[in-house]
């Protein structure tokens, strides 16, 4: 299988329906899956409709996004990501910079990490091992989130097979590489920027993610924008009852640059607040990131060193949280 690398200038983000996602047919299946292949090797994004993450668990997490983020500062800062040794936790405005040719990013953000409704976390998380930190005093918030975290992590596992088909793989292929969800949550709150912006201070500076895949909530204001190959900026604009997915770095890893991880950024000039809810997915800490073998040949030869999941993760943050 080739890199297309080269090939596309993309103009437009596809919407993929996944009405379909737990049909069994397998010429239904395939279809999907090579819809999803068109959509990965040539833009590295896609949005989908009719997925599976209820819109309550959406609207109660956004709520909880704006009742955690209007909390007085030093309050937050009781959770900062700095204290954590596993990137749990509070990020203040420009606490992390995310484009190192950038000064900062002007968000703020709340992560979390796996953990069960009755408070466990896991124990063998390898490199990001840790448990989460919850704010005090807000009642509801933690199921809120967990709620949204397990839905997003069930949607994220049913598209493996699918990512698996769109590289002419065995569905299960990734089954046993996926076993633990490695997945990160982050509640993610962009202050409006009016007047002159400065480029290198924008809401999140441009970067590629870190992992296989993210599902990105995005609310309704305009700011996320993804880099064509021709280097224009494509504005991902927010549609209704969508989610965005796109592929991080440990995918283009694994499948040698056949599937892309795009550049993006976001900056608010909307005059209001947004809010955005990443779900980051990658495959368990322990496996090794060494290319797929139908995505080498002689012509598309190995880019990428093989590293474990978790210490590719690992090195990619402790850039970010300077
Ligand atoms: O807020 C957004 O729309 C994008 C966020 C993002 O790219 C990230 O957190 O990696
Ligand atoms: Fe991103």
């Amino acid at each position: 299988m080739e890199s297309n690398a080269a090939s596309s200038a993309f103009q437009t983000i596809p919407i993929i329906d996944l009405k379909g996602l737990a049909m069994t047919d397998v010429q239904a299946r395939a279809e999907l899956a090579k819809e999803i292949r068109e959509a990965c090797v040539n833009v590295g994004f896609f949005y989908v409709k009719n997925h599976t993450i209820p819109e309550s668990t959406i609207k109660g997490t956004v709520e909880a996004a704006r009742r955690f983020f209007s909390l007085p500062l030093d309050t937050k800062m009781t959770l900062d990501v700095h204290k954590s040794t596993n990137f749990k936790g509070y990020t203040a405005l420009l606490g992390e910079n995310t484009n190192p040719d950038n000064r900062g990013d002007l968000h703020e953000g709340f992560d979390i990490g796996w953990e069960d409704m009755s408070g466990t976390s896991r124990a063998d998380d390898g490199p990001m091992s840790g448990v989460n930190v919850w704010p005090e005093d807000m009642p509801g918030f933690r199921e809120t989130l967990l709620e949204y975290y397990h839905a997003a992590v069930q949607l994220g596992q049913s598209l493996f097979p699918l990512f698996a088909l769109a590289l002419d793989l065995p569905e299960n292929f990734f089954d046993d590489k996926t076993t633990k969800p490695a997945a990160i949550m982050r509640l993610l709150y962009y202050p409006p920027q009016t007047g002159t912006v400065d480029d290198r201070v924008i809401g999140i500076g441009a970067h590629t993610d870190y992992e296989c895949f993210t599902i990105l909530w995005q609310d309704n204001v305009q700011a996320l924008q993804v880099l064509s190959n021709d280097g224009k900026w494509i504005d991902a604009v927010p549609i209704p009852g969508t989610l965005v997915i796109n592929l991080g770095d440990q995918f283009a890893r694994w499948t040698n640059d056949v599937f892309k991880s795009t550049v993006h950024r976001a900056a608010n000039r909307s005059g209001i607040e947004r809010y955005s809810i990443p779900l980051f997915f990658g495959s368990d800490y322990d496996v090794k990131l060494e290319p797929i073998p139908s995505c080498v040949s002689e012509s598309n030869p190995p880019k990428y060193g093989v590293i474990t999941a978790g210490e590719y993760v690992r090195s990619r943050l402790e850039a970010t949280f300077y």
